[in-house]
């Protein structure tokens, strides 16, 4: 008796109405199927070889010939690969795809019986959470992503075949592995919407790190060494990311920015994507006032340093508050406007954390007018918890100057009342009002 673990399982409804698929459907690709790649393959027994009917070919990818690591995603590539190709062309509808681990697949396979067909057919999610369909691979996949995928497979089994004559089996399962790594990723990159907040996480990441690369000679060109104006290039070179990640922003309020001289910008801080947000609305000759350990960021810590950001030691306040006071020195000999976080941390929680004075020492001690900009909730397509990230809709709604002329450190605490409540509100309702996530990818 052949004892095979606890596996993953993956179901294609094909639909398929030719007599051919029927006919592999029926057993001919269970014997190939076992022998080559330890697969069982059963159909429902309902099938005939003439009947148009929906026609459920389930493979079940056990541990028993050495392959216990491999993934369900290569088993669906194997099954392509050998037996599916040909009969592709068949399809009559988009042929709906799901992983499931089936318990009672599973049980039965413990005991060395065969599938049987309603056993083997794909279920659905039905609200139990050990049977449920993980949230990981529960969408459909089209039939013509499906095609593509088996082609390309095929191509591919053509080339290792051909190359293995050369150089050998080890050498062509490695290309085989290779080669599909590529449709493997846009498979998951279509199916799993964990793989995409990460895959997009990174990304974000990687390409700021690339940019900065880029920016570091510009900055340097441009001013020769820190400088506010380098912020400029920046901006420009920062613009289009938002198009790679799938987010759009609705400004409000750009007339609120068109003060003149040195202010103090304050916002809500709910991620690193902020600083699209903050690249959108910008204006000239602005700076920020961010955490020291920001300037450690590789690349990108050093663009900021070129941009002429403010570092503050966040645990060292006398530290930070000599730094603000120097800062509302430098904005008015510059003619500098900062940008201040004044959370003084990321934060989504669905509402603003109380605000840290220093933004409004500083404002004060600069006499210079406090520009607040609110930035929606990201909560519509970015979720950490639930490892989210869709498209969506970030709205920026820039809020009239409040100003400082007059006032002294007696009055920090009445200006930060009055800063927060402004902006709370105006944070509650920029939120509500936002578009729900355009992305397709909410379960
Ligand atoms: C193409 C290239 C691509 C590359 C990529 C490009 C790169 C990207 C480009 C650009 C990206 C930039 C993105 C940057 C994003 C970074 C964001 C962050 O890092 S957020 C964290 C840091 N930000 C803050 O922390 C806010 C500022 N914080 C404050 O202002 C705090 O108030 C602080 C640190 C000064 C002190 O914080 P406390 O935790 O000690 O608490 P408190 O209550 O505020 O202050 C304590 C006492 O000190 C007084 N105080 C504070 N500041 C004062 C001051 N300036 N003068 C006098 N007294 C002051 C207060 O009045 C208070 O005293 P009493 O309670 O009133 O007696
Ligand atoms: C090796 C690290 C590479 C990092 C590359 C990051 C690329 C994105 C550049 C955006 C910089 C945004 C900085 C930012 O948003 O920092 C977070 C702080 O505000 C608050 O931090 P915390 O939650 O209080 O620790």
């Amino acid at each position: 008796m052949m004892v095979q673990e606890p596996g993953w399982e993956f179901g294609l409804d094909t639909g398929v109405s030719t007599p051919t698929l029927a006919m592999s459907a029926t057993g001919s690709l269970v014997t190939t199927g076992s022998q080559d790649l330890g697969f069982n393959v059963s159909s429902e027994t309902r099938c005939s070889r003439q009947d148009r009917v929906p026609v459920s070919v389930l493979g079940h990818w056990g541990s028993n010939r050495g392959q216990r690591d491999e993934h369900p995603l290569l088993a669906l590539q194997h099954l392509y690969q050998h037996h599916l190709v040909w009969s592709i062309q068949g399809w009559t509808r988009p042929a709906p795809l799901s992983f499931q681990r089936n318990q009672q697949c599973e049980a039965q396979q413990m005991r060395g019986t065969s599938i049987p067909a309603a056993a083997a057919a794909p279920q659905h999610d039905d609200g139990d959470d050990d049977d449920a369909i993980p949230a990981t691979f529960s969408r459909d996949v089209p039939r013509w992503f499906l095609c593509l995928l088996a082609h390309f497979l095929s191509a591919t089994n053509t080339t290792t075949t051909t190359s293995s004559t050369t150089t050998g089996t080890s050498s062509s399962t490695r290309m085989d592995v290779l080669w599909t790594i590529p449709p493997l990723l846009l498979l998951l990159l279509w199916s799993s919407s964990t793989f995409v907040f990460y895959f997009k996480k990174c990304f974000y990441v990687a390409w700021m790190m690339c940019l900065a690369v880029l920016a570091i000679p510009l900055c340097l060109l441009k001013s020769g060494g820190r400088d506010v104006e380098n912020m400029r290039v920046i901006r420009s070179l920062v613009r289009h990311v938002k198009h790679l990640l799938g987010l759009r922003f609705e400004v409000s309020g750009w007339e609120h920015l068109q003060t003149k001289g040195p202010y103090v910008i304050i916002s809500n801080h709910q991620s690193s994507l902020d600083v699209l947000g903050l690249m959108e609305v910008l204006p000239d000759r602005c700076t920020m006032i961010a955490k020291k350990e920001l300037i450690y960021a590789g690349t990108v810590g050093i663009t900021c340093w070129l941009g002429g950001i403010v570092f503050i030691n966040r645990k060292k306040t006398s530290d930070a508050k000599s730094v603000m006071a120097e800062a509302a020195k430098t904005m008015l000999d510059d003619q500098i406007r900062l940008w201040v976080f004044p959370e003084g941390t990321r934060n989504q929680r669905g509402d603003l954390l109380p605000f840290k004075k220093g933004a409004f020492h500083l404002a004060v001690a600069a006499q210079a007018p406090i520009i607040p900009i609110v930035f929606s909730s990201y909560s519509n397509f970015y979720l950490r918890k639930e490892k989210q990230f869709n498209s969506g809709t970030i709205r920026l709604k820039i809020l009239p100057k409040i100003d400082t002329k007059g006032m002294t450190t007696e009055d920090v605490a009445s200006l930060l009342d009055k800063s927060f409540n402004l902006m709370r509100s105006a944070f509650l309702e920029v939120s509500d009002s936002v578009p729900q996530s355009n992305g397709t990818r909410c379960h």
